[in-house]
């Protein structure tokens, strides 16, 4: 018996958020952690959305997760509008709907129960029938299957996060979201974490968003999203292409992300080497737009003017 796919009850995308704003207040002071942030993410997609620290990435994961509510915008995750979600609405949503993998190890499993039992445990919660048989199978796609006896402190680092990848999953969630999975792992571990999370949601068709301040997650996703001050700013989609000699090589495409009304971020590095400042000219160029520092265009003209 195999793993069957997961089938999905909601149209249009797993992730969807449209101009999410949140802002924490502390002792009578405002802290803007999103500020208009867009993002989707299609049904079987794995995203991985980076950003420095205080860029706001758990904020975001804790509104997906349904654990805080965001402060405007709106927000929906597995076909569920986070925004008009009631208290037994939002339990349900975090029982069926969404799977979690935390940083620690330790926050993932209970400790006083096998790997095999961890995996079940969920699905004791939820009522699910052939609870074993599953929990063999989604333990035997992380690689784990022989050490399902264990207990999480007779497991490594790398392979308690295996088991948490196969708790999560464990209720067929359409969405898995992950909070720096790799973050207690050394470079091969996380190697082989990522790539086994990768593979096992691609077999079961779910979503996954790893959220993470390690650039070397892009290495094993498709597609990453960079936020900065509490926006999506930068995607660099990853695909293979079979080059002219026939060898399949890895191309990166860098994007910036622009919302419905047209706005975008420009690269810091191409604000600051072009010395962009206050404002610039936006010129309609054939098949492009050119964004020019305050006066150039006036002075091209006049170059072009004195060259004719
Ligand atoms: N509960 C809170 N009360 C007040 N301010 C908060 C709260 N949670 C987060 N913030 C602030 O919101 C901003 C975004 O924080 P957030 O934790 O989402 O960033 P992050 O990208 O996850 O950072 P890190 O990588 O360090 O975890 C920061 O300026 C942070 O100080």
């Amino acid at each position: 018996m195999t793993t069957p796919p997961i089938s999905r009850d909601h149209q249009g995308p797993d992730i969807w958020c449209e101009d999410l704003v949140r802002i924490h207040t502390t002792e009578g002071v405002e802290v803007q952690a999103l500020q208009g942030l867009n993002l989707t993410v299609d049904p079987g997609e794995v995203v991985a959305v980076i950003g420095a620290s205080g860029s706001g990435k758990s904020t975001l994961l804790n509104i997906l997760s349904g654990l805080d509510r965001p402060t405007g915008g709106r927000a929906r995750v597995a076909g569920h509008d986070l925004t008009a979600m009631g208290t037994r609405q939002r339990i349900d949503f975090r029982r069926h709907s969404v799977g979690f993998v935390f940083q620690q190890t330790s926050r993932n499993l209970l400790p006083f129960l096998t790997a095999a039992e961890n995996v079940m445990m969920p699905m004791v919660i939820a009522g699910r029938a052939e609870r074993r048989a599953r929990a063999g199978q989604l333990l035997e796609l992380l690689g784990v299957a022989d050490h399902s006896h264990r207990r999480p402190t007779q497991l490594s680092g790398g392979q308690q996060q295996r088991v948490a990848i196969a708790t999560a999953l464990a209720n067929s969630p359409d969405v898995l979201l992950a909070d720096e999975p790799t973050g207690e792992l050394d470079e091969v571990n996380s190697a082989e974490v990522l790539e086994l999370m990768r593979s096992a949601a691609t077999d079961l068709g779910t979503t996954v968003l790893i959220v993470t301040h390690d650039p070397m997650v892009s290495d094993h996703v498709a597609r990453t999203v960079q936020i900065r001050d509490g926006r999506t700013s930068t995607e660099v989609l990853r695909r293979t292409e079979l080059g002219p000699d026939g060898v399949e090589r890895e191309v990166a495409e860098e994007y910036t992300v622009i919302d419905r009304n047209g706005r975008l971020q420009l690269p810091p590095a191409h604000v600051q080497d072009l010395g962009l400042h206050d404002r610039v000219r936006i010129t309609r160029e054939p098949g492009h737009v050119g964004v020019w520092p305050n006066g150039s265009v006036a002075r091209r003209a006049a170059v072009e003017e004195g060259d004719a």
